[in-house]
């Protein structure tokens, strides 16, 4: 189901908890969302709207990828950059790592480790952060 865009600063500075099996329903609702918003956004967290759970979704191309409480295991070569979210107006400086890798489950709940680079490292950084509370 599209859900509602949460853009209260406040509450997206909360930090999410460990996602389940049981948060199946959520996984759709956010995939169901960032399609409805593609032609402007490329990644979401769960907190985006309003579920406080550890899962994000991140656009590859014609994919969509979901990730399960995602951990960076590994990073490199930083770099200055802007960003801009859905939940927020303008743009802000961050510091982001142009190289990743990433331990996650996949939408199966199972266990995968992968290597990310530019862009796509970039919006998995921004949706990781969000689900610490931290935005851009
Ligand atoms: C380059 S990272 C930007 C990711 C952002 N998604 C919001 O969480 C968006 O605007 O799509």
């Amino acid at each position: 189901m599209i859900k509602e865009i949460n853009r209260d600063e406040k509450s997206l500075s909360k930090k999410s908890k460990f996602a389940t099996k049981a948060d199946k329903q959520i996984i759709t609702d956010l995939a169901d969302t960032l399609q409805h918003h593609s032609d402007t956004t490329v990644g979401m967290a769960a907190n985006m709207i309003s579920e406080f759970k550890n899962i994000i979704i991140v656009q590859m191309g014609m994919i969509a990828v979901i990730m399960v409480n995602p951990v960076i295991k590994q990073k490199s070569d930083p770099y200055q950059t802007k960003e801009g979210c859905l939940s927020l107006a303008g743009e802000r400086p961050t510091m982001r790592f142009k190289n990743i890798t990433v331990e996650y489950l996949d939408q199966h709940f199972e266990k995968q480790q992968n290597t990310f680079s530019e862009f796509t490292a970039q919006i998995i950084q921004h949706e990781i952060d969000h689900c610490h509370g931290i935005i851009i």
